[in-house]
């Protein structure tokens, strides 16, 4: 609802009023149509000052009702309503001004804001545009460059850049709506049609046409395939091309398109599903709301390579101060650098001071004597790992959180070798750790509920999407990965290849097929792993044991491809060639692919012609059947908990809602049944056969995915 004040005798004061962030659910809609009536009909107010409730002015539209039924006045006449007002109207911006939020904002004659107020447009974010005018307005206030960038990004700004754009009229330190009242009685009176920004001319830069191109070239290179940005750019450029009215009808036609879409049903899932999984829960029924973080002031990172580095940066942006530990002095000397470096580019890009004096460098492990927690990042050894463990367990000081950033590796074999095993948990970070958005906690079978509070909470301020999951080979994301690139490489001994695999999951919107991104992150690592695991033999085995393991067909092409000292952009070549090495632009190798054809003959494989059909199915099914098999297991609490894990750590296009999202969406019965074929087409691959709880969900009708939480309840308290 909204509630209807007079402040200072004459000044009518409309306060949103819908916790958590005041969205425009119908309800406050009505009210703040019914509010405005009363403060325009009432002779003793003379301006009107709009609000929000504890501190937050307005999270836009109600996301929960996109859903359902649209009841309750619409959003754009009540703007235009409060824009045609005949008395000034202020809007007093403390918190956030999101999506309808900021476009309520935009109607209203005046803005102040707070200083720590954030603004935006976010809705591109969730598969729409803003159909409140806002597309409309934001160009004719603050220009067709600046509008672009924040409507096609859905940036939020600071209220410092929302005043130097221009979208603010000012912004206070202190009390906001104090500030707001006292400023509409100023204005009281005054002429209000400059103020109205839907008379304003839309500026036109000198070369729109050459910059509407670029801003499509990039909508469309950096989310393929999602109709959201381009129908962004598509509404920013009615507003700089027709009168006002005309971009409003091509503003509401554009909405309706993406409104229906499934791919703003999409994005909007991943928004709730971003939320659910703060909501975590370990199997002993421990969860969220009955665990309480300690507190973590000061932390320390051991192991300064590639991960440690961008780990040591997210600590100390984040305000804590970090010990960074290594023990090599030439990679603690580059560590400093490369550190110093990124903390001054990202203080440049917000504008703010590098937090380096936060950090304190060592090559002695005893340096960790007062840190608060510690996150190991030293190579990828469980020998190592144990080594680096028992020396944490001897110099921390009771209590200290021990993390360990493995990718694959047992967690609770690592705990097993410390005297606090209730004290250790995963803190899995994707790389550049500063960088990507996602966090895995792993708990193992005897990490507290505390310690994974603590480690959920550290990711939450850092910004991550951080979700608690279960200890098991590669934890959810890796394992699943597995099975994907598995397919690829079967796929290459069929006929495919790396361009035909790339080019399909390009086309379906990552923004990297799985063998460019394996030349990007180096071929090395995966065979590493391989090694470790024993499946990874020296030279090229003849006959059927060269591609079987365990009874299960293994392909050894990418061991044999590393072999040949190509592991992807650093040297130069991979499954693609480079100009050079770290150069980053992959062109088709005739090496490669005669390589392939020899490999084919060698091993009697005839090549056949495969479909991007089939590349889609064998990777994304093989993958999903995975992520069925980890909810089976326990591992991830729910599906939500997946497809926050492959959106914001794998790539997995946002506008296709994540990996089980999307098998929803694909029809359960239809993944099954292509499951079912491919396996019976290739019985060497178990990892092929459907899962009991994918069958099990279909023969239970194939339920929406925020109702598989049932089936697998269930499934459990069966077994
Ligand atoms: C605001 C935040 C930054 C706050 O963050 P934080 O403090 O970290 O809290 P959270 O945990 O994120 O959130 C707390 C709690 O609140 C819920 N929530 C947040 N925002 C919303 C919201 N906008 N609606 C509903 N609920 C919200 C959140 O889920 C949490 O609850 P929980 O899930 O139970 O834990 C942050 O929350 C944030 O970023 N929020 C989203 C901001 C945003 O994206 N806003 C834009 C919304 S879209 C919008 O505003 C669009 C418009 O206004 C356009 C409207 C036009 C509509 C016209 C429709 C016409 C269609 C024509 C089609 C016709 C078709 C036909 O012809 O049939
Ligand atoms: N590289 C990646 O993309 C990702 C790696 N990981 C995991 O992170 C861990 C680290 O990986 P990278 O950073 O890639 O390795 P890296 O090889 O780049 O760096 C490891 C660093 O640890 C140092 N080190 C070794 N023993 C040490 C000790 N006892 N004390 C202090 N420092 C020591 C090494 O000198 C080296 O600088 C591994 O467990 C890896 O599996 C996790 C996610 C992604």
């Amino acid at each position: 609802m909204a509630q209807y004040t007079r402040a200072s005798g004459f000044v009518g004061l409309i306060t949103l009023q819908n916790p958590p962030v005041n969205a425009l659910s119908a309800v406050v809609r009505q009210a703040i149509v019914d509010t405005v009536k009363i403060a325009l009909s009432d002779p003793k107010v003379k301006s009107v000052v709009i609000c929000g409730q504890n501190g937050n002015f307005c999270g836009g539209a109600d996301i929960k009702e996109f859903g359902g039924e649209m009841t309750g006045p619409p959003l754009i006449p009540m703007i235009h309503a409060i824009e045609a007002a005949n008395k000034p109207m202020v809007a007093a911006i403390e918190g956030n001004a999101l999506g309808g939020g900021l476009e309520l904002a935009l109607g209203c004659h005046y803005r102040i804001a707070h200083s720590k107020a954030r603004l935006g447009l976010p809705e591109v974010t969730l598969g729409l545009l803003p159909a409140a005018g806002g597309s409309q307005r934001l160009p004719r206030l603050i220009g067709v460059p600046d509008a672009l960038d924040l409507i096609t990004t859905g940036r939020i700004v600071t209220a410092a850049e929302a005043l130097r754009l221009g979208i603010v009229d000012q912004v206070t330190e202190h009390n906001t709506v104090d500030a707001a009242v006292k400023f509409a009685l100023s204005v009281a009176g005054q002429p209000l049609d400059a103020r109205r920004i839907s008379t304003f001319p839309c500026p036109r830069p000198p070369d729109s046409d050459a910059l509407f191109e670029e801003a499509m070239r990039k909508v469309r290179g950096s989310a393929r395939g999602a109709m959201a940005p381009v129908a962004c750019v598509q509404a920013v450029r009615a507003a700089a091309t027709l009168p006002y009215e005309r971009g409003m009808e091509r503003e509401k036609e554009l909405m309706a398109t993406l409104f229906t879409s499934g791919q703003a049903r999409a994005l909007q899932y991943v928004f709730f599903a971003q939320r659910a999984v703060g909501r975590w829960s370990m199997p002993s029924g421990a969860g969220w709301d009955t665990s309480k973080p300690r507190p973590v002031n000061k932390a320390a990172v051991i192991g300064l390579g590639t991960m440690g580095r961008g780990i040591t940066v997210a600590l100390a942006q984040t305000g804590l101060s970090v010990v960074a530990i290594e023990t090599q002095e030439k990679q603690l000397m580059e560590a400093k650098q490369a550190v110093t470096s990124m903390l001054e580019r990202g203080a440049k890009r917000r504008g703010a001071a590098p937090a380096l004096d936060r950090i304190s460098y060592s090559r002695n492990i005893q340096a960790v004597a007062d840190v608060d927690l510690v996150i190991e990042a030293v190579f990828e050894d469980m020998a190592l790992k144990l080594e680096v463990f028992r020396q944490l367990s001897a110099f921390c000081k009771p209590g200290t959180l021990l993390c360990t950033n493995t990718s694959a590796l047992d967690v609770d074999e690592l705990a097993r070798g410390t005297p606090n095993p209730e004290l250790v948990v995963g803190m899995h970070f994707f790389a550049p750790a500063h960088v990507m958005k996602l966090l895995e906690v792993v708990y193992g079978k005897r990490s507290s509920p505390q310690a994974v509070a603590t480690a959920m909470q550290l990711g939450k301020k850092m910004g991550k999407a951080s979700v608690a999951v279960g200890n098991c080979r590669g934890f959810v994301g890796n394992r699943m990965l597995r099975l994907y690139v598995e397919q690829a490489f079967f796929l290459l001994e069929e006929g495919a290849t790396p361009e035909l695999v790339d080019g399909a999951l390009e086309e379906f919107g990552f923004p990297m097929g799985v063998f460019r991104m394996s030349d990007l992150s180096g071929l090395d690592v995966g065979w590493r792993t391989r090694k470790a695991a024993g499946q990874a033999q020296p030279g090229e085995a003849s006959g059927q044991s060269a591609r079987i393991r365990n009874g299960s067909r293994y392909s050894p092409i990418g061991d044999l491809v590393c072999e040949q000292g190509r592991f992807g952009q650093k040297t130069g070549r991979g499954w693609y060639q480079y100009d050079k090495p770290g150069s980053r632009v992959a062109r088709s190798d005739p090496w490669l692919h005669s390589f392939l054809e020899q490999y084919r003959a060698r091993h009697g494989l005839v090549a056949r012609s495969i479909d991007r059909q089939e590349v889609l199915e064998r990777c994304l099914y093989a993958l999903v059947n995975e992520g069925f098999r980890i909810l089976e297991d326990g591992i991830a609490a729910g599906p939500e908990d997946i497809d926050v894990i492959y959106v914001f750590g794998y790539g997995w296009p946002g506008h296709r809602g994540g990996p089980m999202f999307y098998a929803s969406t694909v029809g359960l019965p239809k993944v099954l049944e292509r499951l079912e074929h491919y396996h019976q087409a290739h019985p060497d691959v178990p990892d092929l056969q459907p899962c009991g709880l994918l069958r099990r969900l279909v023969a239970s009708g194939s339920p929406p995915v925020h109702r598989w939480r049932e089936v697998i309840k269930k499934l459990h308290s069966q077994l």
